[in-house]
């Protein structure tokens, strides 16, 4: 008796939709360190030789939306906002889906797309994109943020695939070559940029890293890396009437702790049970 052959499960060719698949590159780091304006500057400079579009995420707003579309990088159709509603972590790293709809959405609407750019809301030094969403991501810092920014760490500054120390041209009030060196030493060897709008050498060094990073989707040969979660923690929104309680070990509820509960009726207590 002969037998069918099992379909192969490996060496399967990549659709044509997989094939097309852009470039996703995240854009994170705290607030106002210019993430914004790191998008502008490779939009302007790489729009006319790779197909680019963009995904903004802000909480109640398409600001950054609409400051990119202003500034006339892209046609205004290749900039699109999601208005996450919630902490801008949540949308990058715990439930991606309304990025990736709009990354998909974007790759089908201008297809082919080279490079979808996604700037995640302005957070803190923890927020990371996941994997599942982006291929590659930049971790932006400011020289405004301190010189002792880089030193503290986290998963972006020390593992993200490129650091940016960015604004040097205020430099003068910041020791910038200390930033960078404490950066550097923060990513074990991982590729750090000092750059500013004003200065066109840094600005061409952005430029090829995201050339580098296209081609090297392209071919196949990197692979995306997880730079790590952000350390766990609780919205205390999330159970407005079950905080986490501090009780001592014998039981007790230390004073302190007694005014943070609130029962329905919203008067303040302890709980009963
Ligand atoms: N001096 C200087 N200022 C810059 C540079 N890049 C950006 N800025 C300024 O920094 C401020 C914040 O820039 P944005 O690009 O809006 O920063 P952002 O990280 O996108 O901000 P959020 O989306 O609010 O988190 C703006 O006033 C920019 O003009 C730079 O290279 N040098």
């Amino acid at each position: 008796m002969t037998q069918t052959p099992a379909p192969a499960t490996t060496d399967v060719p990549p659709t044509e939709t997989s094939a097309r698949r852009a470039l996703r590159l995240g854009v994170a780091g705290p607030v106002g360190t210019g993430k914004s304006s790191l998008i502008a500057l490779v939009c302007r400079h790489l729009a006319d030789e790779l197909s680019l579009a963009v995904i903004t995420n802000d909480i109640y707003t398409d600001e950054d939306a609409r400051f990119l579309r202003s500034a006339g990088v892209l046609p205004a159709e290749r900039i699109r906002a999601v208005e996450t509603g919630a902490c801008p972590h949540t949308a990058i790293r715990d439930d991606i889906t309304m990025n990736l709809l709009a990354v998909e959405d974007l790759e089908r609407d201008f297809a082919p797309v080279d490079v979808v750019l996604v700037e995640s809301g302005g957070d803190n030094l923890t927020a990371t994109f996941s994997p599942g969403l982006v291929d590659a991501q930049v971790f932006v810092l400011d020289v405004a943020g301190g010189g002792d920014v880089a030193r503290k760490g986290g998963p972006g500054i020390a593992r993200a695939d490129l650091l940016v120390i960015n604004k040097t041209d205020l430099g003068p009030h910041v020791d910038v070559d200390t930033m960078v060196a404490d950066a550097t030493a923060a990513r074990d060897g991982g590729p750090v940029l000092a750059l500013s709008r004003t200065d066109p050498t840094s600005v061409e060094a952005l430029c090829a890293w995201v050339r580098r990073m296209h081609q090297q989707h392209v071919a196949g040969t990197h692979t995306p890396v997880d730079p790590g979660p952000m350390a766990p923690h609780v919205h205390a929104h999330d159970e407005p009437h079950a905080p986490v309680a501090l009780v001592e070990d014998d039981g007790t509820v230390p004073d302190k702790q007694i005014g943070r509960w609130k029962d329905d009726g919203g008067a303040i207590g302890a709980p009963t049970s």
